[in-house]
């Protein structure tokens, strides 16, 4: 796939699979993984906070072929090294990690580039840094990540819509009851990290998410 065709993913109603293992009820990554590509999501990041780098390694590698299986993008978190060394789609890069104009710099453009805002001017700085999408959130309160940001609210993602250069996933807090909000509110691709890989039945979860994606691209 050309990384234009790539990257028109992030611009439909669709689903941005995250891992976190230590929300996935006694699932590995793996396990997760599978069972997310085998239900139709097409991005994969890889996000692991707890593990050695040499763990992240060979799980990024397993995660990276099964991704090839399914024809889905691998993106991986914070490491720029990490997405080079294993061959992954590209790497997402926080407002702490490496500055995005550098990690362009190093990567080249071949790989995509996604940058975590909070912010206007962030969301616009991000694609004069040479991002290719932005993670935009929390939209709402999100008790995944340490030390989050505080909630940026449903007008941010109105004003995404509007007005972002790049396309944008929504991030944090997003659940099956809250979903429909985010998508009237102008969002096309989301993440919705625990409501996934902590459900009980993952397969059905995403099935239920998939359907109000669908129709919202139907209306
Ligand atoms: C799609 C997406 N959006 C936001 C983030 C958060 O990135 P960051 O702020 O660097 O925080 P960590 O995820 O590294 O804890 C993300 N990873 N992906
Ligand atoms: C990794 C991450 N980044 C965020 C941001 O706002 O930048 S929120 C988040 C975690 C989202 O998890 P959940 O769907 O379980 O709330
Ligand atoms: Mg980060």
């Amino acid at each position: 796939m050309t990384k234009e065709g790539k990257l028109k993913l992030f611009s439909t109603y669709t689903i941005y699979g995250m891992t976190a293992e230590k929300f996935s009820n006694g699932r590995s990554n793996i396990e997760v993984v599978k069972v997310m590509l085998d239900s139709g999501i097409k991005i994969i990041q890889y996000r692991e906070k707890y593990k050695s780098l040499k763990e992240k390694y060979k799980e990024c590698l397993e995660i990276r072929k099964l991704t090839e299986d399914y024809e889905a993008l691998l993106i991986v978190n914070d490491h720029a090294d990490l997405c080079q060394m294993v061959g992954a789609d590209g790497v997402h890069l926080g407002q702490e990690d490496l500055p995005a104009d550098e990690v362009r710099k190093l990567l080249g453009d071949k790989f995509i580039i996604g940058v975590t805002t909070h912010t206007k001017d962030q969301v616009l700085k991000a694609k004069e840094d040479g991002a290719d999408y932005v993670g935009l959130g929390p939209v709402f309160a999100s008790f995944t990540k340490d030390n989050p940001h505080p909630p940026i609210g449903l007008e941010m993602v109105k004003w995404a819509a509007e007005n972002s250069p790049l396309p944008f996933v929504a991030i944090g807090g997003i659940k099956e009851h809250n979903l429909k909000e985010v998508l009237a509110s102008g969002a096309r691709c989301i993440c919705a990290v625990t409501e996934i890989v902590g459900a009980d039945d993952i397969r059905k979860k995403i099935e239920s998410l998939f359907k109000i994606l669908k129709s919202f691209e139907r209306s």
